[in-house]
């Protein structure tokens, strides 16, 4: 059985109060609401990091990640975060490659390679983003594409190391638009990702890696997302702001 992970992505938003004041809601409604079986993560900013872990640490099913690290352990690279850091501050899981940080930071494969095995490395749950833009998908290069940004980042892993890494699809052109992938071509992709996982690393060890959606899921499209075989999750970024939304997202399975 794969875990099923519902991760928001707060982005550059909030302030320490309002990203504290939203967390103590999801951690409430989680303990209300929300099947054991559900695995949450709250990808906050760095600096809301520490105080959202003191309110997570009260409900096992919600936990912090980082939106991204450096690849260096330590040293001279003024306002990045390394992955000891992040571990310092009770987070468990980090965001790696998501196309914000690809865009407007150059970061490249060869980069978030390196990243995900200094994760995997200090005990951080990697998720790793890929996903073409409208460009790409109109030119039907869509499946090629993802698949050389999973084999440029993963493909240098052991099966071992593999299976701890969730991944996240995430097509630019759903991201923050409103216009939400169809479940087919969601459908479509994550199959995809998982037939080259099984390629690489074999049957098994795909079956079990957990690959979210993302991009414009929000309570009302979840359900059917959610639903298709390939789907494990999703990370939500403008519904994650909302403990209504974001909740409702993961009860949704
Ligand atoms: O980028 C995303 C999550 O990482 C998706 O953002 P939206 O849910 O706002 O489209």
């Amino acid at each position: 059985m794969r875990k099923k992970v519902i991760a928001g992505n707060w982005k550059m938003n909030l302030t320490l109060e309002e990203g504290v004041s939203l967390a103590s809601e999801v951690v409430n409604m989680a303990k209300d609401e929300l099947a054991s079986d559900v695995t949450m993560v709250l990808c906050t900013p760095a600096i809301h990091m520490a105080a959202v872990s003191k309110l997570t640490a009260e409900v096992a099913s919600v936990h912090v990640g980082a939106q991204n690290i450096s690849e260096h352990e330590s040293g001279a690279y003024t306002g990045d975060i390394s992955a000891d850091m992040a571990l310092s501050t009770g987070a468990e899981f980090v965001i790696i490659g998501h196309s914000e940080r690809r865009e407007y930071h150059f970061e490249t494969n060869a980069q978030l390679a390196a990243r995900v095995e200094l994760a995997l490395a200090k005990g951080l749950t990697p998720l790793f983003c890929c996903g073409e833009s409208l460009e790409t998908r109109e030119a039907g290069d869509h499946v090629s594409f993802v698949t050389k940004q999973l084999e440029e980042s993963l493909y240098q892993l052991s099966a071992e190391q593999m299976e701890k890494v969730v991944i996240a699809y995430e097509p630019i052109w759903a991201i923050g638009t409103g216009v939400t992938a169809s479940t087919e071509q969601a459908q479509e992709m994550h199959k995809s990702i998982r037939e080259a996982l099984a390629s690489k690393f074999g049957a098994e060890v795909a079956e079990k890696i957990s690959i979210l959606y993302g991009g414009s899921m929000k309570p009302g499209n979840a359900p059917e997302l959610l639903a298709q075989p390939d789907v494990d999750g999703g990370l939500i970024g403008g519904a994650s702001l909302k403990s209504r939304d974001f909740i409702d997202i993961a009860k949704s399975y």
